[in-house]
């Protein structure tokens, strides 16, 4: 059966892939882990697979993800995964190739770039595009952002923060930072080693920051129970962590993206400053999820501060919608286009 092909957006993060497709919406939505067979150097699994095998592999398999802090730190692999993730999407054979959108982290190099419509393109697009990621993620968070007013975004991911003030359609001002929701699992896991003696996984990390984590310390203490290894009997063993430990461990986490929302307010031209101050600032990512967070940034900057709906697929869902608007924005700068 020969796939028909709708256009598609996917938003590449550090720490998941999300496709969607035009008339559909979010089709797939997986971790970007791939296993690899080091012997053979080939792929074992790819996403939700992968990821079950994070930290249980023995020794010729390995998986890995391939971008982090924002970047791809694995060309190959990323290719690869991409296009698996295509092919899933829409099948192998199709009677019109799709027109592809890519959101790529801020943090990617020219090279990388070229890097990801190459690749793109060989897993089938008939013309790639990328969009810059706040400029997804305030479509996707239903701004208007074509207008002469200034929005200003958070988007706090897996491997980057980025903060962009934008209006017009373009970023006037913005910062990227490497400090996001993979760096609040290493706080903890470094937290938990140095404070009770414990080494836990990365996945514990993230399912205590999900469940007791906070930006800062709640009114009333909540606890979860926590397994780990102890460093000094290597035995494992259970204990009870509070709420108000992981706002400890969080902190300097938390200030570093306060910090940075702090100096781009202060670098953002007056009028547009005004125009944030009345509309408040909107968070954006999975990392916007950890709890008080937007309080905290309130607090901070004195500005109200929400939380855009279904943070997490905000991005994806603002690559797809930029679908939508390929022709006006075929001759735009902001959009690369390559066609085979
Ligand atoms: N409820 C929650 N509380 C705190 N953090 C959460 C919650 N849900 C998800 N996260 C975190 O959000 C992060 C993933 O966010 P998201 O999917 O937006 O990132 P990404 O787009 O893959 O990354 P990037 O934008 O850096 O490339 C992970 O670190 C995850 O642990």
């Amino acid at each position: 059966m020969f796939g028909f092909s709708s256009d598609i957006g996917i938003d590449l993060g550090t720490a998941s892939v999300l496709v969607f497709v035009k008339g559909k919406g979010i089709v797939l939505q997986e971790p970007s882990v791939v296993a690899i067979d080091k012997n053979t150097n080939s792929i074992l699994a790819v996403g939700q697979d992968a990821r079950k095998m994070l930290g249980r592999t023995p020794g010729n398999i390995v998986a890995i993800r391939p971008l982090k802090d924002g970047v791809i730190s694995d060309y190959n692999v990323t290719e690869k995964m991409l296009k698996y993730f295509i092919n899933k999407t829409v099948g192998k054979k199709w009677v019109f190739k799709p027109k592809i959108i890519v959101c790529v982290p801020s943090g990617v190099t020219e090279v990388e770039k070229r890097a990801v419509i190459d690749a793109t393109n060989e897993a089938g697009a008939r013309a790639t595009y990328l969009i810059e990621e706040p400029i997804a993620a305030a479509i996707g968070a239903g701004l208007d952002i074509a207008q002469a007013n200034g929005h200003m975004i958070v988007d706090i991911g897996g491997g980057t923060t980025d903060v962009a003030v934008i209006s017009l359609g373009g970023i006037v001002v913005s910062n990227s930072i490497k400090v996001a929701g993979d760096k609040f699992d290493e706080a903890i896991i470094r937290y938990m080693r140095k404070k009770h003696n414990i080494m836990i996984g990365e996945r514990t990390a993230e399912e205590m920051k999900i469940h007791i984590g906070g930006a800062q310390k709640r009114d009333e203490e909540i606890k979860m129970n926590v397994r780990g290894r102890n460093l000094v009997s290597g035995l494992p063993v259970n204990i009870e962590v509070g709420s108000h430990e992981m706002a400890e461990a969080l902190e300097e986490s938390v200030m570093a993206i306060a910090d940075t929302v702090h100096s781009v307010l202060e670098k953002t031209p007056p009028e547009l400053a005004s125009d944030i101050a009345d509309q408040g600032i909107v968070m954006t990512g999975g990392g916007a999820l950890l709890w008080g967070f937007d309080q905290l940034i309130s607090n901070r900057t004195g500005i109200a501060v929400r939380v855009a709906e279904e943070a997490i697929s905000c991005v994806a869902k603002g690559t797809g919608q930029a679908l939508d608007s390929l022709q006006i924005l075929e001759g735009d700068m902001r959009m690369r286009k390559s066609r085979r």
